[in-house]
């Protein structure tokens, strides 16, 4: 259908990818009838009866969270797992008092400055369990007026008791995703691990790209962070000779501090991780990198004004230790899907032809450009250290039985007549003009009013 009337038919139509972006508040409808999601469809009944929830996230706010869910559903079981201490965990728990069936697991920071950013909802009801991997926070702005990404499983069958199956796909989602939630190491989450046991997720086709705290060594270096995506596409990536003169892409909301120069860390080892293709560890080094990061402009004409940069945590003081990334920025453009004044908390990579008419992969995570979420290697390479948690879902061509890569649009007319993969913006990047700026949100912008008429004064 080209105009889905319901939940079920919006879902069915984004098959195979199931990669979606959230309902956009102010733009036409012909934009969120399709390849769309808001929270309530995901907790709607038409997904599922559901029985018990988990919400890994950053930032909560438990009322309004609550009034998302189906009234029918908000008595059962929901664990909140997040990476708050102190005081902040306490007002966290004291948001809940009113709500008898939300537990906490706090998960453990113990590198200085990371955070929990990991979004995913693990959904039980009573035919199965469905998983969700995203980018919004669990608060009302979130789902606003933002470009955001999920990635929305099927429901994966209960395996028959009987059954020896462990239950895993080509692409060992299942086996990553409990790698993953083992590592918090949290008694809370035990039962949330025996049910993803029980549950048949063979039909997964994306592949888990996580980050867990700490100084990974040997075998584990590979496990997680842009040394998971390196191996990954050592594996089943694309071969050198298809794309070797093709870009890298890098599409986030947020900067971490990389070092004086793009050597340090940017076009070393995690542009190398980018590169890499199967069999081969050949540092493409003359590829061109393109980051896609919301300028100035693009925040103060956006839906939202300059208070959309308040989600864009860029602070001057980095941005003024690592001037050489403005050689690499392009414009947030996402006319295609009707989103380019719906400023982008979504993150996402992926490698394609210069014209933007192929991929050969794409990822959607909670990862932001910073050595704190990607990890950055230490002792010579002998080890990978990550500061934060963060997880996403990687699509590779091979596991959706597309030769060596995807064609690919960001228009949603052509997506739904063909088999192509739906990106959130538009291609090929746009770069800065001369003038243009990356946006920071701790200096004033008093020159010119955004599009409610105010300045920004963050002081
Ligand atoms: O979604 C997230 O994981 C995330 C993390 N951090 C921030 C910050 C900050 O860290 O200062 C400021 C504003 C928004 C966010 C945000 O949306």
């Amino acid at each position: 259908a080209i105009n889905p009337q319901t939940i079920n038919e919006k879902f069915l139509q984004a098959q195979p990818y199931s990669f979606f972006l959230t309902k956009v508040s102010g733009i036409s409808d012909k934009y969120n009838n399709t390849y769309a999601m808001d929270i309530k469809d995901l907790l709607s009944p038409s997904m599922g009866n559901l029985v018990a929830s988990c919400q890994f996230n950053f930032m909560f706010d438990i009322g309004w969270l609550m009034k998302q869910y189906p009234s029918q559903f908000r008595t059962k079981p929901l664990l909140i797992v997040h990476g708050e201490q102190g005081a902040s965990k306490n007002a966290l728990q004291g948001q809940a008092i009113p709500y008898n069936n939300i537990k906490f697991c706090q998960a453990k920071l113990e590198i200085m400055y990371g955070t929990h950013h990991t979004k995913m909802m693990l959904l039980l009801y009573d035919n199965g369990l469905r998983i969700v991997i995203h980018t919004s926070n669990l608060i009302q702005q979130d789902w606003h007026q933002k470009t955001q990404g999920m990635w929305i499983s099927p429901i994966f069958p209960k395996l028959s008791d009987i059954s020896k199956d462990k239950g895993d796909s080509v692409t060992n989602f299942k086996r990553d995703l409990l790698e993953y939630i083992q590592a918090y190491k949290a008694h809370q989450l035990k039962e949330w691990i025996d049910l993803i046991m029980k549950h048949d997720m063979s039909s997964a086709k994306v592949v888990v790209v996580g980050s867990v705290p700490g100084r990974h060594v040997d075998r584990s270096k590979s496990l997680w962070g842009h040394m998971k995506l390196r191996k990954v596409l050592y594996e089943h990536g694309p071969s050198q000779e298809t794309v070797k003169t093709w870009p890298m892409i890098g599409q986030f909301s947020s900067i971490g501090s990389m070092g004086p120069n793009k050597e340090n860390w940017l076009c070393s080892e995690w542009k190398q991780s980018l590169g890499t293709t199967k069999s081969s560890s050949m540092v493409s080094s003359n590829n061109r990198l393109m980051l896609i990061f919301p300028s100035r402009h693009n925040v103060r004409l956006s839906l939202e004004g300059y208070p959309a940069g308040g989600s864009i945590p860029y602070t001057a003081k980095t941005a003024q230790k690592q001037l050489f990334l403005n050689d690499f920025f392009h414009l947030w453009k996402s006319e295609g899907r009707g989103r380019t004044r719906a400023m982008p908390h979504i993150k996402s990579y992926c490698r394609t032809i210069q014209d933007g008419s192929k991929a050969a992969w794409f990822i959607v995570t909670s990862a932001n450009l910073s050595k704190a979420a990607w990890g950055a290697l230490e002792k010579k390479g002998a080890q990978l250290m990550i500061r934060s948690y963060e997880i996403g879902v990687m699509f590779l061509p091979k596991f959706f039985e597309e030769g060596e890569v995807f064609p690919i649009t960001s228009d949603p007319g052509i997506a739904s007549t063909t088999n192509k993969l739906l990106l959130p913006y538009d291609l090929p990047p746009t770069l800065y003009d001369k003038k243009d700026r990356p946006w920071m949100w701790d200096i004033p912008y008093m020159d010119l009013p955004d599009t409610n008429g105010n300045v920004w004064c963050p002081f």
